[in-house]
């Protein structure tokens, strides 16, 4: 009998393709295979052996075997087999975005051999001003056998420094070496007391696996307690898995962990290129006993030998995929926990009310750290009412005031502003017209620095004017505040202090936004301006006050998730504050200072906060205590959209889930494009899991009109 094999392709197809496979071959799941394909030979992924094809087609044979072994070792493959139910997304798709771009396109899976470098001196004799050249020697002397040019750049080193040293005959190459020794010379903290209680309370590996969930305030010292579970539980031949947001990843948490576990730190992030994770992906395949440090897509690689993963910052937003392939990083590393019998640690000082929940539940263990780490105590946070208050470009004067007490005491201030550009809309006085977007049901952003109006939702961009274009009045004004606003008043109020913006845009500018933050690393008094981007992980020990323009954008939205998100945001920008020495102090700006989610945030108690929220959605039968899935359209009339929607809504009735919708979008236009969509709320999940499978294979089956698009979103992090 000739043996039939089943190949997924990296296409959007609901179904497997079978293949018959010559006498002097053989396979396993996993493998990569070419393929014919229509007229095409293509990369396929084995996904299982000796299947019965459907009788009457004949099959065409495999033509090659790619690698003698799986490029998805079987754990890799259950977890986006898994994966590819849970979130109704095509399993060749799933299963392909697991291998780096160049074996997706049927590249061969061989390593480059990388350079490795040693020191040769100490460098007394580089010019003062050589610090990066000084500052990479220094580094390079804690490794005797060398270190790998990989190693190099992930610490925060460019090429051109290598070069250069190189020239000078600073540093010489070397052998590579399996990349395992950490240094000798680094003393690790000790852990405080209570870090100490909150490590025992972790789960010990030997024990297989549990999801367990760290909860620590802002600036307790978690990622201390991380590198220290990881040295005192992770084998030599073991690898280990550090989920980060994409913005923490930044060198100086790599250097962190570099510190601790020399060359076993590997890192993952959008911005490698495709060698760079081949190479990463083949050390991980192969069972290198290495740390990596990834972003979102990382849960996804091949390891073999992953003994402990840790997802810090458990409750971001960016774990969860946005397009294609919707799913959640998060929930993949408790499965992959559950399926490798090993332990996970989702860490947060604003843990996801699903976490919480399982916590609650039992599903998870929970550890708490409600001390800050060293001298530090945890910020004061007070509400300013601004109803009747003027206002100077947004801030109020008992906000200016408490600015310029903090930088005459030499410390530093940080605002937030949850909009970046000059201000949210251009408005005219005389007729009331305010400019929106062609393309979208979105006004324009004015940004002043480019005098440009700018749509955020899509690429729109016209010149700014100064009339309006309406009735051409010249009572033509921004209106609200954005970064940019923020930064001119800012710089006008105190003209001899620095004011430091971080926003997309000036990061695009200047490249990193580590090197816009080098004003604020001196410790030296400035003003930081900026959005999101400054709420997350950044220590900066001179920071004693914080001042946050407006509260209330997610107070009332329709978006369920948006009170939870506003407090998060709140509560981890007010976590800079105060994480040195010197105390720190939180001013919410509000309109609402009665809210009493506003009120439970000034007590600063993340778990009154997250009770408070879990008691709305059980009242309003939301996630977590339901699971929830939306479909959405979008097609070039709002009446196409609704009409996929509308045909699903019949095959969607079950017992115990509810349909919401069709409806349009919040932004019901955008791009030009018209967007509806329709809510599935289920109390049960295997019920929805089926359902959505019925409608997909439907959805599939049936000829969508022309120029329309759908797509299904598994735990939707937006509803609007
Ligand atoms: N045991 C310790 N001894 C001395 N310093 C410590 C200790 N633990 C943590 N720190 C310091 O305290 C600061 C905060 O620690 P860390 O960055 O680990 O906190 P975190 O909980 O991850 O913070 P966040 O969630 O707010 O980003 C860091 O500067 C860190 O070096
Ligand atoms: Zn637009």
């Amino acid at each position: 009998m000739t043996k039939v094999v089943r190949i997924a392709m990296n296409r959007p197809l609901r179904r497997l393709f079978d293949y018959t496979l010559g006498a002097d071959l053989s396979l396993q799941p996993g493998q990569r295979v070419q393929v014919p394909f229509g007229r095409q030979q293509i990369t396929g992924l084995v996904t299982a052996v000796g299947v019965t094809p459907p009788p009457g087609v004949s099959l065409k044979p495999v033509r090659s075997v790619m690698e003698s072994w799986p490029a998805l070792p079987k754990e890799t493959l259950r977890l986006l087999s898994w994966a590819s139910d849970y979130y109704q997304h095509p399993l060749g798709e799933c299963l392909f975005t697991a291998l780096p771009p160049a074996l997706r396109r049927g590249r061969p899976a061989l390593r480059k051999t990388e350079a490795w470098w040693r020191a040769r001196s100490s460098g007394a004799q580089l010019p003062p001003q050589a610090h990066r050249q000084k500052a990479l020697l220094a580094w390079l002397l804690q490794y005797s056998q060398g270190a790998a040019t990989s190693a190099i750049l992930s610490a925060g080193f460019n090429r051109s420094q290598l070069k250069t040293l190189e020239q000078k005959q600073l540093i010489e190459a070397a052998e590579p070496v399996l990349a395992t020794t950490p240094t000798e010379s680094f003393a690790a903290p000790t852990l405080s007391p209570a870090q100490t209680d909150t490590a025992a309370q972790l789960p010990d590996p030997a024990q297989g696996f549990s999801a367990c969930l760290l909860y620590g305030i802002t600036g307790s010292g978690k990622t201390e307690i991380y590198l220290h579970y990881l040295k005192q539980h992770l084998g030599e031949q073991d690898q280990a898995l550090v989920l980060v947001p994409e913005i923490n990843l930044t060198p100086q948490t790599v250097a962190r962990f570099q510190r601790y576990f020399g060359q076993r730190i590997v890192v993952w992030h959008s911005a490698l290129n495709d060698g760079q994770r081949l190479d990463t992906w083949l050390k991980i395949r192969h069972g290198e006993p290495v740390i990596l440090i990834g972003t979102r897509s990382a849960v996804l690689l091949p390891f073999t030998g992953l003994r402990t993963l840790i997802v810090d910052e458990e409750h971001d937003s960016s774990y969860k995929q946005g397009d294609g392939f919707r799913y959640s990083a998060r929930d993949l590393a408790v499965y992959r926990a559950h399926l490798n019998k090993c332990p996970v640690i989702l860490g947060s000082a604003t843990p996801s009310l699903e976490s919480w929940h399982n916590a609650q539940q039992g599903k998870y263990t929970l550890a708490t750290l409600e001390e800050r780490a060293g001298n530090a105590r945890p910020p004061q946070i007070k509400l300013l009412d601004i109803r009747s208050r003027p206002l100077e470009g947004g801030l109020s004067r008992p906000a200016l005031n408490a600015i310029k007490q903090v930088l005459d005491n030499g410390e530093q201030v940080l605002v937030y502003v949850n909009r970046r550009g000059f201000a949210p809309v251009m408005m005219c006085f005389d007729c009331g017209h305010m400019v929106e977007c062609p393309r979208c049901d979105t006004r324009l952003t004015y940004h002043r620095r480019d005098n440009a109006m700018r749509c955020h939702h899509c690429d729109f961009q016209a010149a700014a004017t100064s009339q309006c274009p309406k009735c051409q009045s010249d009572a033509f004004k921004p209106v609200g505040q954005g970064t940019e606003r923020s930064e001119d008043i800012l710089t006008t109020a105190f003209p001899d202090t620095p004011v430091v913006r971080v926003d997309r845009d000036s990061t695009q500018r200047k490249g990193s936004i580590q090197a816009i933050l080098q004003t604020v690393n001196t410790g030296e008094p400035c003003i930081l301006v900026g959005t999101q981007m400054l709420a997350k992980g950044h220590d900066f020990a001179n920071v004693t006050l914080v001042v946050v323009i407006n509260a209330d954008g997610g107070l009332f939205s329709v978006d369920f998730r948006a009170p939870e998100q506003l407090l998060q945001t709140l509560l981890q920008v007010s976590g800079r504050a105060g994480r040195g020495d010197k105390p720190g102090t939180v001013l919410v700006q509000t309109c609402h200072s009665d809210h009493p989610l506003l009120r439970t945030l000034c007590t600063g108690h993340y778990g009154d906060m997250a009770e408070q929220l879990l008691v709305e959605r059980e009242g309003g039968q939301l996630p977590p205590y339901r699971a929830m899935a939306i479909f959405r359209a979008e097609a070039d009339t709002m009446e196409k959209s609704l009409q996929i929607l509308d045909t699903i809504k019949p095959l969607a009735q079950a017992p115990g889930l509810e349909i919401w919708g069709p409806l349009p979008a919040l932004i019901a236009r955008r791009a030009d494009r018209y967007r509806a969509q329709l809510v599935i709320n289920a109390d049960n999940r295997k019920r929805l899991s089926k359902t959505l499978a019925n409608v997909c294979l439907h959805l599939d089956q049936q000829k969508q009109p022309s120029g329309s698009r759908w797509m299904i979103d598994v735990d939707p992090q937006e509803t609007g």
